[in-house]
């Protein structure tokens, strides 16, 4: 063909010289618009990661926003009014590469967001903050410690002269504590039922045991005193079940029957023993065959018994003891505990046995008194008597507690919060623990409560990574190595611990002079791994921290607590005060700190102080940058930015421990999504504090070491994005595609739960939501909407 010259007169651009690049993967929206960004139509939005060149906080150290070309300043206005990219949802473009989507669309690019700027500025501190000196802080009297001052010994109260003596010389108990005092007296003379309210770590187990073992050693049988003849012939294990003391978890119920069994010691012949689940039933029945005089048990279990178990004989039970009163009603244990009553109404026989009362005693107990206790008071307490310790206040005048407040914080107990930033929640805590393991022997334990088993398994890794930061690993592991145990008991438990990986070195804030021991407790372990890891925490004796969840919020008796931090506030007042009634037991120091965002947030110190009888003085707040200043900077640090420099250090690697591995990018995800759920749990009446809708989820990925935050959130009040509604739909109808016996098998897997939050439900049995309670309404209502899988949100 001739060439007629005519193409030479056209210009045809470079497009038709090039290959046309082509787009795969990602939705229309992102091809459409990396097209554009090649075609040159619109620009590349500047998501410069480390590796490709951006300065980290070494080099940056005020980590300002670095324009696309990395340069450093203020960005146009357009730019500051998205604020932060990581907020969009995330596209193709942006995110992370997934695993097995290898080659999916342009080669993404990541969002690296700075850790100081763009964060929301906390309201003026008008509180005292936290900057005293250890020495100068005044100290208050402690209000739940034993009456060493009063006159009163354990005799003077009614106690026989075996059971005092035992506590003296065995038990080492010098003196009561004031609930006892008023407790034991009334429960030695009376029958009527009661009901036992006292500040968190005050003695109120020994409060109800003690009356009860002293009246069960006076008892009589053919005429013999049991107690004064030790005429061992006269009783054994089957004379009868007298008592049964019900509590709502399994590790409380073990706690219990232990402070019984050391108790019993005095009186062997007196025979106690535990249902509580979490073996075989076959086993239970056995231990019941063999007969006991008194029982331990969970509710969910006995009721089983009782139904079940022919042998169980309640003819002879004359006192119920339901501890945790509150707990045992937002466990939703109400109808059980109706059928227990009315069982041991029905079944109830004339005895034998002498000094066995008529009727049967119910006893109540409880730190706090809200409406849900007074609901189980009423149907299981008639004509009761209300004991309170009776409680002298600074200026020596007398009152009781519970007159002004259902419930107050031991006086000793030294309260504050920090409010951080979402973004700097992490590194913030981080800091938080540096400095209080900085000094060997300052703080033996802590205890780190956040709000769900995902949250606790995120947190456990990141304290634990290997080459996490500035901390020497290996420090902590070869002292551990080198360490001579002297507690076999201690090492026992610590190696089936570490056996379930429970227990590691916390790498994050050891120091070689201070190693610190990590270990994980949530209601998704399995009880055995709970037991043996709540002992090793509970015996150890270097420097450890428990991270949790509520699970060890409720009467645990860990000793040497000094700190108790709210990572994730409680979701209700109520359980704040139990969960820092961890610390600061029997009259001992203890602090405890709350982590709360900027915001309405805030507004909680005021239920906080609510706490006080004196308003809240001993509430301090703790400046956020003074602590990661603390933590990060040493005391020795002069440059004023290291500190900053060093968080940010911290906290990239973190990000990128997070985003280079899939499991722990799995972990990472799953942790945000399930605290995005908890968070929705807080009860009605405090929801105003919490308000979901102004958790910024992109800031927040930050603190669970995510550069964007992930779909998927389906928490009721939370405004899904298009792009998360669109993938909801896909995800959707590819599970429609399930099998329908799969699909129910995943119905039946499903367990009751608060949100993503954890749940210290370990008793068998399924209970139903029938309780008046609003707030465990609202809760259970939460469950069903969340409607994740047990395996997605690691329901307990
Ligand atoms: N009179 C006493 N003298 C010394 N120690 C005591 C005395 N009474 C109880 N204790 C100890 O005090 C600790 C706390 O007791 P307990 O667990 O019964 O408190 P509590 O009031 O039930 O706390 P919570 O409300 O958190 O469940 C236990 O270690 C117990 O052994």
């Amino acid at each position: 063909m001739a060439d007629d010259g005519m193409l030479l007169n056209f210009s045809i651009g470079d497009s038709v010289l090039k290959p046309e690049t082509k787009f795969r993967g990602g939705s229309w929206r992102d091809r459409l618009s990396a097209k554009k960004v090649a075609q040159g139509k619109r620009a590349p939005r500047s998501r410069n990661s480390r590796s490709n060149g951006q300065p980290t906080g070494e080099n940056n150290p005020n980590n300002e926003r670095l324009g696309p070309r990395g340069e450093s300043g203020p960005r146009p206005n357009k730019r500051q009014k998205t604020e932060d990219e990581d907020f969009r949802p995330s596209t193709s473009a942006n995110r992370e590469p997934r695993e097995g989507a290898p080659g999916r669309g342009p080669k993404p690019k990541q969002i690296i967001s700075s850790l100081f700027s763009f964060n929301p500025t906390p309201k003026d501190a008008t509180e005292e903050e936290d900057n005293k000196g250890e020495g100068e802080e005044e100290q208050a009297k402690p209000s739940n410690a034993p009456l060493i001052d009063g006159i009163e010994d354990f005799t003077a109260l009614g106690l026989g002269s075996t059971l005092a003596a035992h506590l003296l010389t065995k038990m080492e108990l010098k003196a009561p504590t004031a609930i006892q005092k008023a407790s034991i007296p009334q429960l030695l003379k009376e029958d009527s039922d009661a009901f036992i309210q006292a500040q968190t770590g005050s003695g109120k187990t020994l409060a109800y045991l003690l009356p009860l073992v002293e009246r069960i050693m006076a008892l009589r049988y053919n005429g013999k005193s049991l107690y004064e003849s030790k005429n061992m012939d006269a009783v054994h294990r089957d004379s009868g079940l007298f008592a049964i003391v019900l509590a709502p978890t399994r590790e409380l119920c073990k706690q219990i029957s232990v402070v019984l069994e050391n108790l019993l010691r005095c009186a062997h012949w007196i025979v106690a023993g535990t249902v509580i689940g979490g073996e075989k039933k076959k086993s239970e029945k056995a231990r019941l065959r063999k007969g006991l005089n008194i029982l331990v048990a969970t509710p969910g279990r006995l009721a089983d018994h009782l139904d079940n178990t022919q042998v169980l004989d309640v003819s002879n039970v004359r006192w119920l003891v339901l501890d945790e009163g509150d707990r045992l009603m937002d466990l939703g244990f109400e109808d059980e505990i109706q059928g227990i009553m009315k069982k041991l109404d029905t079944r109830q026989r004339q005895s034998s046995v002498v000094g066995l009362p008529e009727k049967r005693t119910t006893v109540l107990c409880s730190a706090t008194l809200k409406m849900n206790v007074q609901r189980l008071g009423e149907i299981s307490l008639k004509d009761a008597v209300y004991i309170k310790a009776e409680l002298t206040d600074e200026d020596g005048k007398e009152g009781s507690e519970g007159e002004e407040a259902a419930f107050t914080v031991p006086a000793q107990l030294k309260q504050s919060y920090v409010v951080a930033a979402s973004k700097l929640r992490l590194v913030t805590l981080t800091a938080l623990m540096k400095r209080t393991f900085a000094r060997k022997g300052s703080v033996m334990k802590a205890i780190v409560f956040v709000s769900c088993a995902d949250s606790v398994e995120f947190h456990f890794e990141v304290f634990t990574r290997k080459d996490s930061g500035d901390t020497d690993a290996k420090a902590a592991d070869s002292s551990e190595d080198d360490k001579e145990e002297d507690d076999e008991k201690e090492n026992r438990d610590k190696s089936k611990a570490a056996q379930h990986g429970t227990i590691r070195p916390a790498t994050a804030f050891s120091n070689p002079s201070n190693p610190v021991t990590i270990y994980k407790l949530h209601g998704s372990l399995q009880q055995y791994v709970r037991t043996s890891t709540l002992g090793a925490f509970a015996k150890s004796k270097e420097p450890a921290v428990l991270i949790c969840t509520d699970v060890a919020s409720r009467g645990l008796d860990l000793p040497n607590v000094d700190l108790v931090v709210e990572y994730d506030p409680a979701f209700s007042s109520d359980e704040h005060l139990h969960r820092i009634g961890r610390t600061a037991r029997l009259g001992r120091d203890g602090r405890a700190m709350v982590f709360l965002l900027p915001g309405s947030e805030e507004n909680y110190v005021e239920i906080l102080k609510k706490g006080y009888r004196d308003g809240g003085k001993a509430l301090t707040r703790t400046d956020a940058n003074e602590l990661l200043k603390r933590g990060f900077g040493g005391n020795t640090d002069a440059t004023s930015r290291g500190w900053e420099a060093k968080a940010t250090d911290w906290q990239l690697d973190v990000e990128r421990w997070s985003l280079e591995d899939p499991q722990s990018l799995e972990l990472a995800r799953k942790a945000f999504q399930s605290h995005i759920r908890a968070y929705a749990t807080h009860v009605a009446a405090e929801r105003s504090y919490f308000n979901i809708k102004e958790l910024h989820l992109g800031h927040l990925a930050k603190a669970f070491a995510l550069r964007d935050r992930p779909s998927k959130i389906n928490v009721p009040g939370l405004r899904q994005t298009k792009d998360d509604t669109r993938k909801d739909f896909k995800a959707d109808r590819r599970v429609s595609g399930k099998s329908e016996s799969n699909a129910s098998d995943d119905k039946k897997r499903k367990k009751p739960s608060s949100g993503g939050r954890d749940n210290d439900d370990n008793d068998e049995k399924p209970r139903p939501a029938n309780s008046d309670d609003a707030a465990r309404k609202m809760r259970s209502k939460m469950r069903e909407l969340a409607g994740g899988g047990a395996g997605e949100f690691n329901l307990a």
